[in-house]
């Protein structure tokens, strides 16, 4: 019996008490498990410990996860953040060198919210950092039951001719959206893949990779068996991370 290819689930850093913890939503894992049909490693962020080349020698691929912290804007050259902004170092320092190493590697890889507007950074482009405030169209107030929060609130159209074209998706999808901040400057080498009737960038591609590399706004992994869309996404991520097991098992 061949083996579920194993998807690294980066995490984020957190705090219970004094100690410094791991966090992952279980959205996140559940979707690798189910939609892609793979086996989710969760992936400590831990960049002083882990060297890129080594993750990507031991996984299928990669799942870079939303989070409530923000990327620190000196990591594409932008203001200071206001005081009180959640940041994650360890995440910023570990995720946007493993994004360039494994697009270049040709590791299957798919960003989620925060981990698309990482793509974004590590591959030169520019965020803003706040885009129009809880309440607004891309950010639910968080005090609302989270079926809410996560409840597909506006429409994307999508670029012809991309990867969500190749995977059935039509040309305006519904999406729920969970952001305060956004793309701004497209980063090098980036296929823009849909975009917001407001104009915000929603979908990027790696142009020409050598494998799935693609990186979404919005959460797919809510209630992704329930929704077409989104598990037409995970299942496409599973089926790379699947080929890519299937190449290492053959040459080991
Ligand atoms: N902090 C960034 C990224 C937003 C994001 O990833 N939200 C997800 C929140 C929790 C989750 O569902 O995993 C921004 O505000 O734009």
């Amino acid at each position: 019996m061949s083996r579920p290819p194993m998807i690294g689930v980066i995490a984020c850093s957190g705090k219970i008490g004094p100690h410094t913890v791991q966090l992952s939503n279980d959205k996140y894992a559940e979707a690798v498990a189910t939609a892609a049909e793979g086996l989710p490693v969760i992936l400590p962020v831990f960049p002083a410990l882990l060297d890129p080349a080594q993750i990507i020698a031991s996984l299928d691929g990669l799942l870079f996860t939303g989070s409530p912290s923000n990327i620190e804007p000196h990591q594409y050259g932008g203001p200071p953040s206001p005081p009180g902004t959640e940041h994650d170092p360890a995440r910023d320092n570990l995720a946007l060198p493993l994004w360039r190493a494994a697009v270049e590697a040709g590791l299957p890889v798919l960003g989620i919210c925060r981990g698309f507007q990482e793509m974004n950074v590590a591959f030169g482009g520019t965020l803003h950092q706040q885009l129009d405030g809880p309440g607004a169209d891309h950010e639910p107030p968080s005090n609302e039951p989270v079926q809410e929060q996560y409840a597909r609130t506006h429409a994307l159209t999508v670029r012809p001719g991309g990867v969500l074209t190749r995977l059935g998706l039509k040309d305006v999808i519904e999406v729920n959206s969970v952001h305060g901040q956004g793309i701004a400057r497209v980063g090098q080498g980036l296929r823009i893949e849909a975009v917001a009737e407001d104009g915000l960038v929603e979908g990027l591609s790696v142009e020409g990779s050598r494998a799935f590399a693609l990186g979404v706004q919005w959460h797919p992994e809510w209630e992704v068996m329930e929704n077409a869309d989104y598990r037409a996404i995970f299942r496409a991520f599973g089926e790379a991370c699947r080929a890519r097991a299937e190449k290492d098992a053959r040459r080991s």
